[in-house]
């Protein structure tokens, strides 16, 4: 897809990857992009953007992503005020340690529950038989394959991210809505995620083998930027990491279509 001129909704804009992700369509000149956080601040967040980016209309939506009503109301939003929705971007996250058991039991409700709502949304919004298709990039992480052994839901929330992705992106789904559905598995990057989990600075400085290093915010937004684009990309899981590079895991072929 080219993302000149596009119509765009952003999870998790408020922040850290997901505000890059905003940026960057931005950059490319998408005609609109909507943040959707439950930050407070949104409004200055946006107005900031629509500085930086004034040929494009930056809006701010406040809401909880995990209240399905209330997310949906950011779709209508969208909908109304452009007439159709083109990327969804599914960054809205928490991270949280095992020992934390209302945190843990939110991580899977924002990083997993969220991302459901968001992803089944965006191919009602985006259905090619309602509206145009389009592309939904889902935020995982490395940690979907590689889990660490003090975020249990963290990870199971990751890994149930990239298995929702492979399966509302099959080849069957594409070819009935019009709509690709990748998933983008960073591994460790330094934003307010990081700075903002008590002790994961000093976890991540004790990790061995060059893991401690944090992958650049200009490696993981190519990444997000190539899912976008590449009308080949459906169904994939991207993972990316400083000491492996960036790979590609395709699980289109094993699905079996149950029609509905
Ligand atoms: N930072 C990393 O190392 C890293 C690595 C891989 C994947 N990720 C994933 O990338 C995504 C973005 O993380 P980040 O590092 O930019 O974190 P961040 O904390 O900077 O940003 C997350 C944003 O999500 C918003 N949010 C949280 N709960 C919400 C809710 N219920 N409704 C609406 N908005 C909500 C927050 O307000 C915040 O603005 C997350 O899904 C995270 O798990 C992060
Ligand atoms: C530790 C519990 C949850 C806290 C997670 C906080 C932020 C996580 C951000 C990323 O999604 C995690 C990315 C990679 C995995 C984390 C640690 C690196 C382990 C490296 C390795 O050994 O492969």
């Amino acid at each position: 897809m080219i993302i000149k001129e596009k119509i765009a909704l952003v999870t998790g804009a408020g922040s850290g990857l997901g505000n890059d992700f905003a940026s960057a369509l931005l950059k490319e000149k998408a005609a609109a992009v909507c943040l959707v956080d439950i930050v407070e601040n949104g409004d200055k967040i946006a107005s900031d953007l629509q500085k930086e980016f004034p040929q494009s209309d930056v809006t701010f939506y406040h809401c909880d992503v995990t209240n399905h009503s209330l997310f949906q109301g950011a779709f209508e939003f969208v909908k109304k005020r452009y007439g159709h929705i083109d990327i969804v971007c599914n960054s809205a996250g928490v991270a949280a340690y095992d020992q934390e058991l209302e945190a843990s039991v939110r991580a899977l409700r924002v990083n997993l529950e969220a991302v459901y709502y968001g992803t089944k949304l965006g191919m009602e919004y985006m259905d090619k038989e309602k509206a145009r298709g389009g592309v939904i990039i889902n935020i995982a992480s490395t940690a979907a394959f590689y889990p660490t052994d003090s975020g249990m839901c963290y990870n199971a929330s990751k890994a149930g991210c990239v298995s929702l992705t492979q399966s509302a992106g099959s080849r069957y789904n594409l070819e009935r809505c019009g709509v690709r559905v990748n998933a983008l598995c960073p591994s460790l990057v330094d934003t307010p995620m990081i700075s903002s989990t008590p002790g994961l600075r000093e976890m991540i400085a004790a990790l061995p083998n060059g893991r401690h290093e944090f992958l650049s915010i200009k490696a993981v937004v190519q990444g997000f930027l190539q899912l976008v684009e590449n009308a080949e990309l459906f169904g994939v899981a991207m993972a990316i990491t400083p000491w492996s590079g960036t790979s590609i895991i395709r699980n289109n072929q094993n699905y079996i279509t149950f029609e509905m």
